[in-house]
């Protein structure tokens, strides 16, 4: 707690009785190499049971030691995603969006997905849920492929041919997964209505049975992938991130102060689900095109020198279809 009562983000303090920490983590370096040394001299001899199992037990022990030790200092991060014109923002652009967020490099029981959706909508919703499950096949496949950006929908304009065989079948495989989902979303936004059959899939829908309009209704609050829950596992039995759907309570004779108030929800609804330490926010038309972005802004809200003084980081739009004329520089090329 600082003086002035707020809780700081994070804050560098110097060490107390640094000769027994050294000489702690001294013995602890030790342990780890005696550890290597006996792995590394045990290996089974070719021919011999058990020799594969072994190395791969080495590997994983190497890469702990060089490369896992910095996520553990990770802050949680929650992922605002701001939606409201159920036309112009249609819902398989949103969930394009969601999916390049869920699918961010970064540990997934620290990363929260929250869509805020001021249409209220239940095709949105249903949206989500078919998300939701193709999520599980769209992270592993991303991290096989290292796919950039994490968008399906431009990663899949971006490729035009494979080389790999095997990677060419599994493009096609996600593809397809991708394309079903894509109709099925499609075709319940264009009629505006779902079947009792997808209604069925999730008790959410059960909210809508009271709702009465766009401006007059109840907060509608769903979490659909509980990093708590054991079961929310991807394809490959790796955990997933969070994510939940909000549409914020409104009633007409307040005012609801567009993308602010969703915000202002928004960290309300997460400081008692996830509580991130650092949030992050972005338009539900503006997909990220980086798996990197969020360890990339770590690094100013992390720095031991200057980080103190960041509270804010921003980054670049790339837009579409800008006028010649555009001055933000802000056009893909
Ligand atoms: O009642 C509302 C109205 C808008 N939005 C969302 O707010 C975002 C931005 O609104 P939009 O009308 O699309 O504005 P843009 O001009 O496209 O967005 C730019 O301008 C906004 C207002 O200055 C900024 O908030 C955005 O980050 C910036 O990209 C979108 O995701 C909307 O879905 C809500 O969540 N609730
Ligand atoms: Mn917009």
């Amino acid at each position: 707690m600082g003086s002035d009562g707020y809780v700081p983000l994070f804050e560098t303090k110097k060490v107390k009785g640094n000769v027994i920490y050294k000489l702690f983590a001294v013995s602890i370096f030790f342990g780890i190499c005696l550890i290597l040394v006996y792995r590394y001299s045990h290996i089974p001899r070719e021919g011999e049971d058990g020799r594969w199992a072994w190395i791969d037990c080495l590997w994983l022990s190497c890469g702990s030691v060089f490369s896992g030790y910095d996520e553990v200092q990770f802050p949680r991060v929650d992922v605002f995603v701001c939606k409201a014109d159920p036309t112009i923002e249609p819902p398989i652009l949103v969930i394009n969006t969601v999916l390049s967020v869920l699918a961010y490099d970064y540990p997934t029981e620290k990363l929260s997905v929250y869509l805020s959706d001021d249409a209220g909508s239940d095709i949105t919703f249903y949206a989500l849920l078919e998300a939701s499950h193709f999520v599980k096949e769209w992270i592993p496949y991303c991290k096989k492929f290292r796919v950039e950006p994490r968008s399906p929908e431009a990663y899949f304009l971006s490729i035009s041919d494979l080389n790999d065989v095997n990677e060419a079948k599994e493009f096609e495989a996600i593809k397809k997964l991708y394309e079903d989902m894509e109709n099925r979303i499609t075709r319940a936004a264009k009629v505006d209505q779902l079947t009792e059959e997808q209604q069925s899939k999730h008790k959410g829908f059960s909210h809508w049975d009271s709702y009465s309009s766009i401006r007059d209704h109840d907060t509608i609050l769903q979490i659909l992938i509980d990093r708590r829950d054991r079961n929310a596992r991807d394809i490959e039995g790796y955990s997933l991130p969070t994510l939940v759907y909000l549409a914020r309570e409104k009633r007409p004779q307040y005012p609801h102060n567009f993308k602010a108030g969703a915000m202002n929800a928004l960290i309300r609804v997460s400081g008692k689900i996830s509580n991130g330490q650092i949030i992050h926010n972005v338009d539900c038309d503006m997909y990220s095109n980086d798996s990197q972005s969020v360890r990339d802004a770590l690094c100013f809200f992390m720095d031991e020198e200057k980080g103190q003084e960041v509270a804010f980081v921003q980054f670049s739009e790339g837009l579409k279809n800008v006028t010649k004329n555009e001055i933000y520089v802000a056009h893909f090329e």
